[in-house]
């Protein structure tokens, strides 16, 4: 059996002999995370760099704690070096840049689709990297929905990225369906903050013979929820509907099995977990037992196979799969720092990420736990309620924290202190410590600058 993130934590102390709460456990479990070295390879911004920062408060030399992954992953130190190696190519060079050099512009993308096919547990012929995730998400959307008079709807979560709200309502509307009608939502339970998988099969099951897409997120991105992808695909196409998700969130930080798990498309963005830089190349995904039926409703000539792409007959000779929905030839800039991260995970693997991300986040949860559980004793005392479910089955790194008191107020502190996490309306603290860069000391560094904010916020 494998030791519980509660049995690890006391098991040290003890070694230790100090409390599971002192500082000693961080860095304990510092020394033995085999992939400390990997936060080596990013730029960690200082507390002095970061705008809100108070330095009356904090020692601005020191490294800020950044848990902001889940929305912009830090930049890895080979990014700018390989951009400048294009820059120069295309100095030097110019024009001949397109096919010579490491990284030809006309197939930069092609070798790290391998890598990124790795990290999403697919084939690599049923991956690219191109343009921004709405716009793949789009680009899915007009070739798996497909509605009939009898099966029209699209699935989605309540609290749906807007982004993908919008995306699903357009493509709705450019059916000329009625969007109500069109669009299911469906929400937790009343008094409950995740969705039961049991409760998005039962809606499946019950109304998929109108469904024509399962479009939900692989991690929800307020409430942190890790969806069970394998066991909603198969509902999904025990009824006959398509489905896709968007891991945005998911990947990079959950261990996903695309090609296994028989999902049938999927898009993804690459500047959170995956560290590419905001508006950086993002993934799709159509598995292969589409290759030779499902194909591109828009098509561009990078869709067209390489090897006769530049011979400009206008005969298209289309690429089968995923790899068909390409248009335009690929940004450079943004293959380089994309490559820069991909090379950081091919020197680990997902399953070994996630074994310290179990740890690292769960860890959180057991300090957040101690101090912040609510005590019907001390009704004055802030507490912290996680919406984030505490099985580690169902999250990513991020927890989701709401605040018994106004949150505003314990979001501007924390940043004063050098915290870097996000605020997301209504009323939730999200808090991701990422295992590629993340430390079980930043972990306890948070954990004192929120009790230093919530005194500061005057409890
Ligand atoms: C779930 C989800 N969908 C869509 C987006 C927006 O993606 P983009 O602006 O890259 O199209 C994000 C944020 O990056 C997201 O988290
Ligand atoms: N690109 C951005 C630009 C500005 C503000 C936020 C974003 C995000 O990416 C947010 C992220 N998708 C999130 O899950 O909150």
């Amino acid at each position: 059996m494998m030791e519980s993130v509660q049995q690890t934590i006391t098991r040290v102390s003890q070694e230790l002999n100090c409390s599971a709460t002192s500082l000693r456990v961080a860095e304990h479990l510092d020394r033995h995370d085999e992939l400390r070295l990997l936060r080596q390879e990013f730029l960690i911004p200082k507390i002095s760099d970061l705008p809100p920062s108070d330095l009356s408060l904090v020692d601005g030399s020191e490294d800020c704690i950044y848990f902001a992954g889940n929305s912009l992953g830090l930049q890895p130190k080979n990014a700018k070096k390989y951009i400048e190696e294009e820059l120069e190519k295309w100095a030097t060079i110019g024009v001949h840049g397109h096919l010579k050099g490491s990284r030809p512009w006309a197939w930069a993308e092609d070798t790290l689709e391998e890598l990124m096919a790795k990290i999403v547990g697919a084939k690599p012929e049923e991956v690219v990297l191109m343009n921004g995730l709405t716009v793949n998400l789009h680009l899915l959307m007009l070739s798996f929905y497909k509605p009939s008079p009898k099966r029209y709807k699209i699935l989605l979560e309540d609290k749906a990225f807007p982004s993908d709200h919008y995306a699903i309502e357009s493509q709705i509307r450019l059916r000329g369906l009625d969007v109500t009608d069109s669009m299911l939502i469906i929400k937790p339970r009343q008094g409950e903050d995740t969705i039961r998988t049991e409760d998005i099969v039962s809606v499946i099951e019950r109304e998929g013979d109108a469904i024509a897409l399962v479009m939900l997120s692989g991690v929800q991105y307020y409430t942190g929820q890790l969806f069970n992808m394998e066991a909603i695909t198969s509902a999904g196409h025990a009824k006959g509907c398509l489905v896709g998700f968007d891991c945005a969130h998911a990947v990079g930080n959950a261990e996903l099995q695309l090609h296994d798990w028989n999902v049938d498309f999927a898009c993804w963005c690459s500047y959170k977990y995956v560290n590419s830089g905001a508006g950086g190349l993002a993934g799709a995904y159509i598995h292969e037992k589409h290759a030779h039926s499902v194909k591109p409703t828009l098509m561009g000539w990078w869709g067209h196979n390489l090897k006769t792409r530049f011979l400009m007959n206008n005969e298209m000779e289309l690429q089968p799969g995923v790899k068909g929905f390409r248009l335009s030839n690929q940004p450079f800039l943004l293959v380089c720092p994309l490559q820069a991260s991909l090379e950081i995970f091919n020197r680990t693997s997902m399953k070994d990420l996630r074994r310290k991300s179990v740890l690292l986040t769960g860890y959180l949860e057991y300090l957040i736990r101690h101090y912040y559980t609510k005590d019907p004793s001390a009704p004055d005392k802030p507490s912290v309620h996680i919406i984030t479910p505490s099985d580690p089955q169902q999250r990513g790194c991020q927890l989701s924290l709401c605040f018994s008191c106004p949150i505003r107020t314990v979001f501007q502190e924390l940043e004063k202190r050098g915290v870097a996490c996000d605020m997301r309306e209504p009323n939730v603290l999200r808090v991701a410590p990422v295992p590629l860069y993340n430390s079980f000391t930043d972990v306890h560094r948070f954990i004192t600058a929120l009790g230093s904010a919530l005194s500061a916020s005057g409890r």
